[in-house]
């Protein structure tokens, strides 16, 4: 899952993953992250998400960075919504009321850059990486946002059945990535319809990830 095979998802539209609506375990569990209003939670990977929309209507500020320019002026196209542009380092930064959205790579994107982050919300993010980038891309998140509290999607299923993405992400590996530092909580968890794009059982599940 390099850059080109998303720019190529993007370009051909086959995006599946995206939703019309804000994600139920979204809405059912923002409470637990603790949030003041005005308060800033940072979206990686963010596509185009209608989380986003939903994030703000809430009264939170939103921060998100996404790789692929296309998605992220859908997103903004989506919202109604004329962004400021500019350069941030290696990135360029979309900018609106409340809203920050960083286009480029996740592991170009400094603290610094980024900014505060009060949550982190992780919905098709972690689980869109191969195994071999995940914990990478775990570490980055705890250097933009140490001490953050973190709202986790994930799918479990057999891996054996289907190929990723979205790849299976279990309690022993979100352990693995999460657990030497803060405290994890299965908050939710619900088969899915249909399963995996009807080819195999799968379970989604949040997780509550808090810093010790
Ligand atoms: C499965 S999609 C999920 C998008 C969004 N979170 C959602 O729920 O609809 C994964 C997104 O991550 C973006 N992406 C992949 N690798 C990235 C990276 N290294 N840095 C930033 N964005 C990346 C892709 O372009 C894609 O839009």
């Amino acid at each position: 899952m390099d850059a080109d095979f998303w720019i190529e998802r993007w370009a051909s539209n086959n995006i599946a993953f995206h939703n019309e609506e804000a994600n139920a375990f979204l809405v059912r569990h923002v409470d637990s992250l603790g949030l003041s209003a005005g308060d800033r939670v940072f979206v990686p990977l963010c596509g185009k998400t209608r989380d986003i929309a939903w994030l703000l209507a809430q009264g939170y500020r939103v921060a998100g960075v996404e790789l692929v320019r296309d998605a992220v002026e859908q997103l903004f196209a989506d919202l109604g919504v004329a962004p400021a542009r500019s350069a941030e380092g290696a990135m360029e930064r979309f900018s609106a009321k409340g809203l920050d959205i960083f286009v480029g790579d996740i592991f170009d994107l400094s603290a610094g850059s980024a900014g505060p982050v009060d949550a982190v919300y992780d919905r098709a993010a972690l689980v869109a990486l191969p195994a071999e980038m995940r914990t990478r891309y775990t570490r980055r998140l705890l250097e933009l946002a140490p001490s953050a509290p973190q709202l986790l999607v994930t799918y479990v299923y057999d891996q054996s059945l289907k190929a990723g993405p979205p790849f299976s992400i279990d309690k022993s590996e979100v352990a693995s990535h999460y657990d030497a530092s803060h405290d994890l909580t299965l908050l939710d968890s619900e088969p899915m319809e249909g399963g995996l794009d009807g080819a195999c059982d799968a379970v989604r599940e949040a997780w509550l990830i808090t810093p010790r």
